[in-house]
């Protein structure tokens, strides 16, 4: 079997959302598929009422496949704050043409206020590994793990977009998706996440700069976040680029059009390179003159973190069966 859907992007591509099918009959959401967790959850019928503001219910007394999980839990928070917490039950959940017939679906009774306030966002589905899952007193399996066995290959592909709809795609690797070879690279699943090994990056026509850069393909995390000498080489490369306390990040001048960055792959020379506007992520103010930077430093977390700014340069293989991940432009 194979599947897939859209992801449309919100706005400065802060998140991507893809439509999931969910009960019978099938009540569609759209949800945040997040490569860096492993719960899939969704406002729900039993959301808190006050902490809803606009989003789409799943609501399983709906859906005559749904099955309650009694006595099972759950609660997440995410490396930006936010947070949600609910209750569990077992429904047909399918993206595009790819079903899985008892998946744990987690019904939001709690959202923080992050979420109330992203009204386009019906909640998350994370693709990251298992042991991460946050279901007690048993963890439940992703959607990936559950779809894999009856996948033509155990892949899925992300394959994002700046301001355009992109696509996840589960099952097979759409050739004309990509340009040039895929480079496939190692993938350290102690921690749950797709954690890998750069080998170094370039800055606009610079030199290569080799420095071991280890971090996370997370698909629902916006930026790209860095070790800081990486990011102070960058935006020491441009004119009235600074640290901004208020914003608590870097920001640059709009114009003129950063330089490129080029993150490598591999240790045959391969590199994804994120053109310059992509680190233009938005404006901080209305005169549009400055921009809060793409690239920012992963201080504190103790890993890199390339998000949907890095991950919108390349098409990405998540290879679940070697657990590899596959690299390539576009
Ligand atoms: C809701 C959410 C998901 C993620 C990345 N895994 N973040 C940083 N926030």
């Amino acid at each position: 079997s194979t599947g897939g859907a859209v992801a449309t992007p919100e706005d400065h591509d802060v998140e991507y959302l893809t439509p999931v099918s969910i009960g019978t009959p099938e009540q569609i959401l759209n949800l945040d598929i997040d490569t860096g967790s492993s719960d899939l959850w969704v406002f729900s019928s039993e959301t808190s009422r006050s902490e809803v503001k606009g989003q789409t219910l799943y609501d399983p007394s709906n859906s005559s496949t749904a099955q309650k999980l009694e006595g099972y839990t759950w609660s997440i928070s995410y490396g930006d704050g936010s947070s949600s917490a609910g209750e569990v039950y077992l429904d047909t959940v399918s993206i595009g043409a790819l079903t899985v017939s008892s998946q744990a679906v987690e019904v939001a009774q709690k959202v923080s206020s992050e979420f109330t306030s992203d009204s386009n966002n019906d909640g998350l589905l994370g693709l990251g590994f298992g042991s991460l899952n946050t279901v007690q007193p048993n963890a439940q399996k992703t959607f990936f793990d559950n779809a894999m066995p009856a996948l033509d290959s155990p892949v899925f592909t992300a394959d994002l977009k700046a301001g355009i709809p992109g696509r996840y795609n589960f099952g097979y690797i759409d050739p004309n998706a990509y340009t040039g070879n895929i480079t496939y690279v190692s993938v350290d699943d102690s921690q749950g996440f797709w954690d890998w090994t750069s080998p170094g990056y370039a800055i606009g026509s610079g030199s290569f700069e080799n420095t071991t850069i280890k971090g996370i393909a997370d698909t629902g995390t916006s930026l790209l976040l860095l070790p800081s000498s990486v990011v102070s080489a960058y935006y020491g490369k441009i004119s009235g680029a600074k640290y901004d306390s208020t914003q608590a990040g870097y920001v640059l001048p709009c114009s003129p059009t950063p330089p490129d960055f080029a993150f490598g792959v591999g240790d045959d020379g391969a590199a994804i390179v994120l053109p310059g506007k992509y680190i233009n992520y938005a404006p901080t103010g209305s005169s549009g003159t400055t921009c809060f930077g793409g690239i920012q430093g992963d201080s504190g977390i103790g890993f890199a973190i390339f998000g949907d700014v890095a991950l919108k340069a390349a098409f990405v293989v998540f290879d679940g069966g070697s657990k590899t991940l596959g690299w390539a432009s576009k």
